[in-house]
């Protein structure tokens, strides 16, 4: 059977993406949500002329005639309202933070002064202007400050703060179950037999689905047909998003691309020229899409890393390939026709992100993730990568 190249499924995954429309959140968890309208300043930025240092604010004018020493008339805090300079020779005390008070146009931090009895005196020198972060420097009321399709992170929640934002606009995110299947498994709580282990893929997917604020449903199907169509159809109800993981291959109880057949969904690809997570099957029933993953532990995190991910970013309206690159830390030899997905450990060299080779016991060694950081993506076009190859990496994290 003619394998599906990695660049055609992720061709047919982005091209089945879907918008899943907007809502509201309260922007207190609006953390890696991503923004649906812009975030516009409602004042500028910062909103008055900002003290910057805890000191005096004086005229510029009367330091360029001379003058080095200022008596105190009032001292400004911050939250107050603004005070008017009425002496123009004098100074008024403020604080970081504070408005600049009316009639003066510099502030001078304590370091550069001395106070005695009500006087200060200069011991440095004074620019222009200094220590004043000035009206709507930054960004105008009225301006956007935040575009829509930003995924939102610290700074961002930050802007919706300032802007006031209580509520903000950000896409919906697709319902998803993951159904596993397989008789061997049991579920955490329990303790397995000699021929059982429990089920732990799905929870490794269900994370990686976290960092995109998602969070899914479990089904647990046993190894027959007639149980795996009857949940698959309810989940077609009741989901967009369907993730299976097992029973995709060629194994007797491996039920899984029939029954999705059986229930309508429509089968877009079975089987890519890559590894691992060969046999991955994907396939759509008018608005639900189906990520059927092979069931070994690192095929299943590979396709829901490379695959999973893109769609649903293309789906939000962010870059659907959030891959980075780096350089092979050492020679490597892949000899087989696939796309493989080589575990290396990430580290730095200089301005340089390294990958570093750690291969464990093949698919199902899922213990052999904790030692390294991500997939580095070896096109099935060569079989010989040499150390400093410059080649994508999906991390594990984002
Ligand atoms: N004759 C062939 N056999 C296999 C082929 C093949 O091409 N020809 N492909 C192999 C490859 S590659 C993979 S990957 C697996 C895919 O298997 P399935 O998708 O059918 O998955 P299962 O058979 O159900 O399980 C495989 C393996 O994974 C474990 N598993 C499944 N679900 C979980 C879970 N939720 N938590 C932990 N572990 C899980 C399961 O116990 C099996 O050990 O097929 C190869 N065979
Ligand atoms: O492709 Mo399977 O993904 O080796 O384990
Ligand atoms: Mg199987």
């Amino acid at each position: 059977m003619e394998l599906t190249t990695v660049t055609e499924a992720t061709r047919i995954i982005l091209e089945n993406s879907i918008d899943y429309g907007t809502e509201y959140v309260p922007f207190t968890d609006a953390h890696r949500r991503v923004l649906a309208e812009p975030l516009v300043a409602d004042r500028d930025f910062p909103p008055f002329d900002r003290v910057t240092m805890d000191g005096i604010a004086i005229q510029w004018q009367s330091y360029a005639n001379g003058q080095r020493a200022f008596r105190v008339e009032s001292t400004q805090t911050a939250g107050e309202t603004q005070h008017t300079l009425s002496d123009p020779s004098a100074c008024i005390e403020v604080m970081t933070g504070a408005m600049l008070p009316i009639n003066t146009d510099l502030v001078i931090r304590y370091e550069d002064f001395t106070i005695k009895d009500g006087i200060a005196q200069l011991n440095a020198d004074v620019r222009e202007g200094q220590n004043v972060h000035y009206q709507g420097e930054d960004r105008r009321a009225g301006t956007a400050i935040i575009q829509p399709h930003t995924l939102l992170g610290p700074p961002e929640i930050a802007i919706a703060a300032s802007v006031g934002a209580v509520q903000v606009a950000v896409k919906k995110l697709p319902s998803v179950v993951i159904i596993t299947s397989g008789d061997e498994l049991v579920a955490v709580e329990q303790t397995p037999l000699p021929h059982q282990i429990r089920s732990s893929n799905v929870h490794c997917i269900a994370t990686l689905l976290k960092d995109y604020r998602i969070n899914v449903d479990f089904v647990h199907i046993p190894d027959d047909l007639s149980a795996t169509q009857q949940a698959i159809q309810n989940a077609l109800t009741q989901y967009d998003v369907l993730i299976l993981c097992g029973g995709v291959s060629q194994g007797k109880k491996d039920f899984i691309p029939k029954a999705l057949q059986a229930e309508g969904v429509e089968k877009y690809f079975h089987k890519l020229s890559q590894q691992p997570g060969k046999p991955f099957w994907f396939g759509r029933k008018n608005n639900n899409v189906v990520f059927a993953l092979p069931g070994n532990p690192v095929s299943s995190f590979v396709c829901a890393r490379r695959y999973f991910i893109p769609w649903l970013r293309k789906s939000l309206g962010i870059p659907a390939m959030d891959n980075i690159y780096a350089a092979l830390s050492d020679d490597y030899v892949y000899n087989s026709p696939l796309t493989y997905f080589l575990q290396v450990q990430l580290f730095q060299e200089g301005a340089t992100l390294m990958a570093r080779p750690l291969t464990g016991h093949g698919s199902g060694d899922f213990a052999n993730l904790i030692d390294n950081q991500g997939f580095l993506e070896l096109p099935k076009e060569k079989n010989e990568f040499k150390k400093g190859e410059i080649l994508p990496i999906w991390r594990y994290g984002y």
